[in-house]
């Protein structure tokens, strides 16, 4: 901390409140303001998502969603982009498991929420499919942007409303007139969606008994606490005994392995504290909580970067700086998410995605499993073991039909689920995402033609220059030997070594108030996911040391207790 920028450590966040930093706070903020002292609202909960192109809207107007191609002809439904290019074809055999995709989605929701608009009432009417008419949303700048299906659409050619929900992302105006997004998580790697990113949230999921997290104990196993707030919309109870789970982030119940990787953390939370409290009987609930929430950060921040990302980006990895080791923190980098990374590059995930789990012996497909809490509470062990064994999906082109026909449908209600691919794609618009071409051009890389990127996109875009992002960039080769290709390389690779250089609590940072001993980051450095899981699951006792890849020679089965630990006894004193 340096005393000439004294006056620097005030700042007035989104919502227009003052924020004033104390620059010896040894813990981060819960809304992520003050960890930049010059900049104390760097990187805070609902901020504007950063532009690295500026948006591309109808006619330049700054708000109504690209409709219309560059050859005067109607951009095609997302839905039909999805059904005729992104359907489930021929995937790319990989060598990783869904454990891999499953950090992916969890460490998307510490990193970004685009709220929408708020609006009770259904965008989906049969004439407006009949008549063919836009809503009038559209072109108002209005909440409403529904997703047409098409009369011959491979799942939803029967269902009378051939339309799919969709509202529009809540927004801010900025000087130009031009419609922003923004983010309601920090952008910190933070645990913000274990903890929360307010205080009141952090509060409501705190015992405050010897720092631990509440819970609720079934079976003498301790799960996540009950979320009594959660709707169908995202949580359904379908046996006696179950509960919707909450967290410091609300999508929590979407996905059994979501949920399962939520209550290892709140286990390991509490089995941190457990372990201080022996060798500090002098710390209060409020030093144990922040001491165990700052490991717990710390190890996220390790399995993210030096597990995650080098699956994901390959030999790029290095190029950005995301590799352990020579850290040093640069109070000038804006670690703010950008539009792009959480409205298409971000989203890569959603095509890791397997077609069916085998939970204890049964598969069960995707569309079967989303937002059920009884898969988790029934047995972690059975979730984890099914991702860790399950094979991911290449991330490519293709997606598998639970994603694209069957996402959140409801239980024994055909058909009334919704498509991924094309929300995405709708959502891309909806922001004003620019074009495939143009992001290629920016990063300097050749614009691309029907005859590069495949014949298929022909088949739906009139020119290859109104492919939307989030599909073009799907369909690219692997880059760097990692699993996303060239462009989506370039956008993730950035985005994440500022998140870590930029960051003031990262847990390499050895010259802060906030920082960890040498001894501590080197033992943070040892630990692996594989360990975390052998510490929170009951009932497994051995795993693969990489945690997402399958078993194989190069990755056999190890006995939890070889694998290495931190030792908190010892250098937490
Ligand atoms: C099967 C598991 C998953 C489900 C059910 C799921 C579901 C969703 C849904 C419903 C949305 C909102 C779409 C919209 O309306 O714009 C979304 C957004 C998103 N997803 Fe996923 N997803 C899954 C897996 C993943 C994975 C594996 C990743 C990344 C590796 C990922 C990254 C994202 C990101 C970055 C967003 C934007 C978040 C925001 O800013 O609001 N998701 N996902």
């Amino acid at each position: 901390y340096d005393e000439d920028h004294e006056e620097e450590r005030h700042g007035v966040d989104p919502s227009g409140r003052n924020v004033t930093c104390d620059p010896t706070s040894r813990y981060r903020s819960f809304d992520g303001s003050c960890n930049n002292l010059r900049h104390p609202t760097f990187g805070v909960a609902g901020s504007t998502f950063r532009r690295i192109l500026p948006p591309k809207y109808e006619n330049g107007d700054g708000r109504t969603p690209r409709l219309t191609g560059v050859t005067g002809a109607k951009l095609p439904s997302p839905r039909l982009v999805s059904v005729t290019v992104h359907g489930p074809g021929n995937d790319t055999a990989d060598d990783a498991n869904m454990m891999l995709t499953q950090w992916g989605q969890f460490l998307a929701h510490d990193l970004t929420r685009t709220l929408q608009a708020s609006f009770n009432g259904s965008c989906c009417s049969s004439d407006l499919v009949t008549s063919g008419v836009l809503h009038p949303d559209v072109v108002n700048g209005g909440p409403c942007f529904p997703i047409i299906v098409d009369r011959m659409d491979r799942h939803f050619d029967d269902v009378s409303t051939r339309c799919m929900e969709f509202q529009r992302s809540d927004h801010r105006t900025d000087l130009t007139n031009t419609r922003q997004q923004y983010n309601e998580a920090t952008s910190w790697i933070d645990a913000s969606h274990i903890y929360g990113h307010t205080e009141d949230r952090a509060r409501s999921l705190r015992s405050f008994n010897n720092g631990k997290l509440k819970v609720i104990t079934v079976n003498g196993e301790d799960f996540l606490p009950e979320n009594v707030e959660a709707t169908e919309k995202t949580c359904f109870k379908l046996q006696a005994g179950d509960y919707c789970f909450k967290a410091g982030d609300v999508r929590v119940n979407f996905y059994p392995g979501l949920s399962a990787l939520h209550t290892m953390f709140l286990r390991y939370h509490n089995k941190i504290c457990d372990r201080l409290k022996p060798i500090h009987g002098d710390w209060s609930d409020e030093i144990l909580y922040q001491e165990a929430r700052r490991l717990v950060i710390a190890v996220i921040q390790r399995i993210t970067y030096d597990e995650f990302m080098v699956q994901i980006l390959g030999q790029a990895a290095s190029k950005y700086g995301l590799l352990f080791g020579n850290y040093s923190y640069n109070s000038s980098i804006d670690p703010t998410l950008s539009n792009v990374f959480s409205t298409a590059a971000y989203r890569f995930g959603h095509s890791l995605v397997s077609d069916s789990l085998t939970i204890n012996g049964q598969v069960v497909e995707t569309g079967d499993v989303f937002t059920r809490p009884k898969f988790v509470l029934n047995s972690l062990k059975g979730v984890t073991e099914a991702f860790l064994r399950g094979r991911s999906h290449g991330a490519d082109r293709w997606f598998a039909k639970g994603m694209t026909d069957r996402m959140f449908e409801k239980p024994n209600k055909p058909k009334t689920g919704f498509d991924i691919v094309a929300r995405n794609i709708q959502r891309g618009r909806d922001h004003g995402i620019r074009p495939y071409n143009d992001w290629l051009e920016h990063f300097g890389f050749p614009r691309a033609t029907f005859e590069t990127i495949g014949q298929v996109y022909g088949r739906v875009y009139s020119s290859v220059d109104d492919v939307d992002l989030y599909g073009g960039a799907a369909g690219e080769t692997r880059a760097y030997q990692g699993r996303v290709g060239q462009l989506y390389s370039a956008i993730l690779g950035a985005q994440f070594r500022d998140l870590k250089f930029g960051d003031r609590f990262w847990f390499e940072n050895l010259d802060d108030v906030s920082s960890f001993t040498a001894d501590q980051v080197s033992q943070i450095a040892g630990l692996k996911l594989s360990r975390v899981i052998c510490d929170t699951v009951a009932g497994i006792t051995k795993i693969q040391l990489n945690a997402f890849q399958t078993v194989s020679p190069e990755n056999s089965l190890a006995d939890c207790s070889t694998l290495a630990d931190v030792d908190i006894e010892r250098f937490w004193v």
